[in-house]
């Protein structure tokens, strides 16, 4: 039986998967954490490209993060998807750009959006704090950032701008001046372009809609309202229309607070001409996680498990943050003497310092630690994960490295888009091959070779323009390593995960240990507005729901800063859970 097939199957077990798997026309799935969302997404993209899509024709999968995309593609490869020019698998804004922005800017006579060049995060970023110096020398820069951002992205109205006085929308003009005269954009302009594109010209929609008969919108909870109106004009022109199939969680939203509108998807829920499915079993956790987590979602239908057992627990610890790190070294040795593998193993915490903090102490405690720092390092996207994916299977084949070199070829064929030849195929395969003898050699000579294979070609296509900065960094950062060092990293086989509880989603582990359950913490004592202390209770939750068997939640109900300790009790969110 094809792992399709299997898929299906299982879906069949469950009536409300089911349902949405065989609804005709748009359908929109509201899905609690482990419920199958993803693998719902994936079985049905995959059945309806191998029955109901007939090329040239194809589908367009849109998600938020690298990450996501990364694992969508990895799960339609393992469902047997034949890759084709009219299928597009990846990040919104990749989206865009690629298939929205560039291909149309001649038809729509704005030829200078056919090779336009995205702002590097650092650069905007830089770019906009001089302008907000310029035009408000003296207010408090984040806070204006913050605002100018939540504004461009949510394409405030002039009301809305008004409200934030004169002085910061004087900075905002600057900034974009300040891109404009560098010939850059930044992604809330690129969302504004395309909105422009998708609205106006009934040619843009009726090309894509011809291209991508079927739109595929995985976490919809964290569509900005610009990217939710891209949507609604390819899907809901009555004229035309692809076909919708959204899946998301307005309880797992995590980026309000940037500017997005989580009530999008209820709205979007709520309308006539669609289904709706609401998922309940959940197969990730056991029965106990799954109780408390349900604590946290009064008004929803409650989540129903399949395996019984799990273990929730608070642990106070009346030192403070070190007395946690040692209680926390202290649960990864029962656990992984117990059985559990490291990489199983997750400590989740709600800011970058204490992730600093907790991974220094466990390595001082000589455990293995997987931390990836995105201020320092690179971040991953599709170019840099395909790198470390090459890397792996150069070094250490593809028994150990989990990688096909089919699954490689076929990421290569996708980066490089149209120039695509086989003589490219041919000269990744003879690096490959050629490394797997070199692994102690320099990291940045595989990374020479790559380029010379193509991978070159791929850093200067505008389509890739986002992310062929974070290559030049990845460069820097591995500069001293080996190949092999490269690949160690890139495993992340037996050693423990510390992350952020934001960048936690969508993942899942054994055993989840989250410290820092602090009031000032959790929430944190910078979210001011009820909008980003609920945004926090949705980080706890996604934080809970994370953990398969085994759930560990820290205290120590004080906070200490640089000036005064600050008694403000434990984290609200542990009583709201019953653990207090
Ligand atoms: N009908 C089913 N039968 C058996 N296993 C299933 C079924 N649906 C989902 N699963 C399994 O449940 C697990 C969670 O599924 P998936 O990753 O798709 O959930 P999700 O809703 O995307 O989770 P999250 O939102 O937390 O990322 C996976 O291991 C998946 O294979």
């Amino acid at each position: 039986m094809s792992n399709l097939s299997a898929s299906i199957d299982e879906l069949k077990n469950n009536g409300c998967q089911w349902k949405a798997f065989t609804t005709e026309g748009h359908c929109v799935v509201l899905a609690p954490p482990g419920s199958g969302k993803t693998k719902l997404l994936t079985t049905r993209m995959a059945y309806d490209l191998a029955n109901k899509i007939n090329r040239p024709q194809g589908a367009a999968c849109i998600t938020l993060t690298n990450a996501a995309a990364d694992q969508l593609r990895r799960r339609m490869e393992r469902l047997g998807t034949e890759d084709r020019p009219n299928f597009f698998i990846g990040t919104v804004h990749s989206f865009l750009l690629r298939r929205v922005v560039a291909p149309f800017a001649h038809a729509v006579g704005r030829p200078e959006l056919a090779s336009i060049t995205i702002a590097s995060e650092e650069e905007s970023q830089k770019l906009l704090h001089e302008a907000i110096y310029e035009a408000y020398p003296s207010a408090d820069t984040w806070n204006v950032a913050t605002t100018i951002n939540f504004n461009r992205t949510r394409m405030a109205s002039a009301e809305d701008w008004a409200k934030s006085g004169e002085g910061l929308i004087e900075a905002a003009r600057h900034y974009e001046a300040k891109l404009e005269e560098r010939g850059l954009h930044d992604f809330s302009g690129l969302v504004e372009i395309a909105v422009q594109l998708v609205e106006n010209h009934q040619i843009v929609r009726q090309v894509l809609n011809a291209q991508f008969p079927h739109l595929y919108v995985d976490e919809y909870q964290d569509l900005s309202p610009g990217l939710d109106r891209v949507v609604k004009a390819l899907c809901f022109d009555y004229l035309t229309g692809s076909e919708l199939f959204a899946v998301g969680d307005p309880d797992q939203a995590l980026f309000g607070f940037t500017g997005t509108r989580p009530e999008l998807l209820d709205e979007l829920a709520a309308r006539t001409d669609l289904t709706s499915v609401e998922l309940t079993r959940n197969y990730r956790s056991r029965d106990e996680i799954i109780k408390r987590a349900n604590m946290m979602r009064p008004g929803r239908v409650p989540m129903v498990g399949d395996k019984p057992g799990g273990s929730v627990a608070g642990i106070y610890c009346p030192g403070g943050l070190p007395d946690q790190y040692q209680r926390v070294v202290d649960v990864i040795g029962e656990a992984h003497s117990g059985g559990v593998a490291l990489h199983e193993i997750a400590v989740l915490c709600p800011t970058r310092d204490l992730c600093l903090e907790v991974t220094d102490a466990l390595r001082r405690a000589g455990i293995p630690v997987f931390y990836r720092d995105v201020k320092k390092e690179y971040r991953p996207n599709s170019l840099t994960r395909f790198i470390e994916s090459a890397a792996t299977w150069a070094a250490t084949g593809r028994e150990t490295s989990g990688y096909r070199l089919g699954d490689l070829l076929k990421q290569w064929r996708h980066l490089l888009g149209p120039s695509r030849t086989p003589q490219y195929d041919r000269k990744l395969v003879s690096v490959l091959v050629e490394w797997g003898d070199r692994a102690d050699e320099a990291a940045t000579t595989f990374l020479d070779e790559l380029r010379q294979a193509g991978l070159g070609d791929v850093l200067g296509q505008v389509a890739l323009a986002a992310d062929a900065p974070e290559v030049r960094k990845m460069e820097a950062v591995i500069r001293t390593w080996s190949l092999r060092e490269l690949t160690q990293r890139a495993l992340r086989q037996d050693r423990v995960e510390v992350i952020t509880t934001t960048s936690s989603k969508g993942l899942e582990f054994d055993v989840v240990l989250l410290v820092g359950a602090d009031n000032g913490r959790m929430p944190s004592h910078m979210s001011n507005t009820p909008e980003r202390r609920a945004e926090d209770r949705r980080k706890f939750y996604v934080s809970v729901t994370r953990a398969r068997d085994d759930l560990r939640i820290f205290y120590s109900g004080f906070r200490l800063t640089r000036w005064r300790r600050w008694d403000d009790g434990v984290s609200p969110y542990v009583g709201e859970i019953e653990l207090l």
